[in-house]
């Protein structure tokens, strides 16, 4: 079908052009008769080849501007091309060979005919399958099931988290303890909600820097800086769309990402860094705190209209020891969730144990309990006992153990002591990273460091002190 003066490269390209099936494809000699024609073309003029070879370029297709690129032997790309009831976009090439014009290639895209559709429908197929495992990826692990207990406490916060899944664009505060299920409560609400499909995305406010936070929760645009990926890469917000963003640890951002965040949840659109593109944000949020925010609203340290923002439906999790009576439930079922992933078979706890277990304070709430219990569980296990009895029972600061403790002592001693409990909690918690237990306890790292020292509370992992 080509005109005898193609090269051969030139031949296989238009070999190429002639089977691409969403590509219209036409050349024409200097003078503007077509030599060169592919079959979508002549789909879309619906002639034969016949009845196009050798005709001029104005009798086939008079809005093509390829006379005028004959003309000037200057390139037109990207003009409005309508044909036989089709919109496209063209654009004419000219031909050189040995620096003499010889002609000039017309192409055009047509995704809306024929072949092009299927390859529209296939792509949106892929993306969906993509779509579909970042949705996995992300999904919420829990729902309201699995928030163990009976309490009074318990029930009032599960009944207002249902009403409040209901509403999935109301914003959520969950305060509470560390480790007193304020995570599993967030999961909870998106699963129960419409927005359930849809991802869950969590980000640690207090685990990453201020500087690479504003990041990972707006994501970055191509040109951010040196090094950055092509494409960019989306922020939390925006692979969450349509689902929840969970801010663990809120009371711990900086000022000016409170500023940053506030704007998000106001306008409900964001640009990535670097990138001056708006992107609406179609989310929900649930934050969460150990902190109080009232009062670093007091002292300047967060932003009260962000307070407000957040603090639309707020959910307390009260600390275990204000709902002791959950224990029994939880042990049971914690041994349980246990034993089948150490693939150990400790039974029960004897009475003992269970008057220790109920007696104690639990600062770390559930998740102390379940730390605890998976200390006792192997302990037993590899005595061969079938039953926790108190032996195996590891309590960092057990009431009675601290009025035998305190009786007798001075004011500072007990000071260090519940300042050595404290510290010793929060350094397990935080897997022994030192950087995140200082922001946690609200200290400098050099001073966290002398207090491990003193307390030769130097166990542990990266304990290199
Ligand atoms: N009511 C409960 N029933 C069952 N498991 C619970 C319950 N509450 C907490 N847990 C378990 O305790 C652990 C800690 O819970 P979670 O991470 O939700 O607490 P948190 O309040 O978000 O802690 P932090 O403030 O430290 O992030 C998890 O393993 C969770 O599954």
């Amino acid at each position: 079908m080509a005109g005898g003066w193609l090269l051969d490269g030139q031949q296989l390209l238009m070999d190429a052009i002639m089977t691409v099936p969403y590509i219209a494809a036409m050349i024409v000699d200097k003078q503007g008769y077509v030599v060169f024609v592919n079959r979508t073309y002549l789909k879309m003029l619906k002639r034969t080849e016949k009845e196009t070879l050798g005709k001029h370029v104005s009798e086939i297709t008079p809005n093509s501007r390829t006379l005028e690129v004959l003309k000037t032997g200057k390139a037109i790309i990207g003009y409005y091309w309508p044909i036989n009831g089709y919109e496209g976009v063209a654009s004419s090439i000219p031909l050189f060979k040995k620096g003499e014009l010889v002609g000039c290639l017309a192409y055009s895209i047509f995704l809306d005919v024929w072949d092009g559709k299927t390859l529209m429908e296939n792509l949106v197929n892929e993306l969906n399958v993509y779509k579909k495992e970042i949705t996995s990826l992300y999904a919420s692990k829990y729902t309201f099931d699995a928030i163990i207990g009976e309490s009074q406490a318990l029930q009032k916060v599960k009944k207002l988290a249902c009403q409040v899944a209901n509403h999935p664009d109301t914003t959520v505060l969950i305060t509470g303890e560390s480790g007193t299920g304020k995570e599993l409560l967030a999961h909870s609400i998106h699963s129960a909600s419409s927005r359930a499909r849809f991802p869950f995305v969590k980000v640690n406010c207090a685990a990453i820097p201020d500087n690479l936070l504003e990041a990972e929760l707006f994501g970055y645009g191509e040109g951010a800086y040196t090094g950055a990926k092509k494409g960019g890469k989306p922020g939390k917000f925006e692979v969450a769309n349509g689902g929840t963003v969970f801010l663990d640890e809120v009371g711990d951002m900086s000022l000016a990402m409170q500023g940053k965040l506030l704007r998000v949840l106001q306008e409900k659109e964001m640009e990535r860094l670097g990138d001056n593109k708006p992107i609406r944000v179609n989310v929900r949020v649930i934050a969460a705190t150990n902190r109080n925010l009232e009062e670093m609203v007091e002292q300047g340290r967060f932003r009260e209209d962000l307070y407000y923002r957040l603090n639309v439906v707020r959910i307390h999790m009260p600390a275990l020891r204000h709902r002791s009576g959950d224990i029994p439930l939880l042990v049971k079922y914690l041994l349980c969730k246990l034993n089948k992933k150490l693939k150990t078979s400790v039974m029960g706890v004897s009475a003992p144990a269970m008057e220790r277990i109920m007696k104690y304070s639990w600062p770390g709430n559930v998740r102390e309990l379940e730390n605890v219990l998976e200390r006792a569980l192997i302990l037993a296990e590899m005595s061969g006992s079938k039953t926790i009895t108190p032996e195996y029972l590891v309590l960092m600061n057990d009431r009675a153990n601290a009025s035998a403790v305190s009786f007798g002592k001075g004011l500072k001693a007990l000071t260090e002591e519940f300042e050595r409990q404290v510290i010793a909690r929060v350094l397990e918690e935080t897997d022994y990273n030192k950087m995140e237990a200082a922001i946690r306890l609200d200290i400098d790292v050099s001073s966290l460091y002398r207090k491990i020292k003193r307390y030769g509370l130097g166990i542990g992992k990266g304990a290199g002190v």
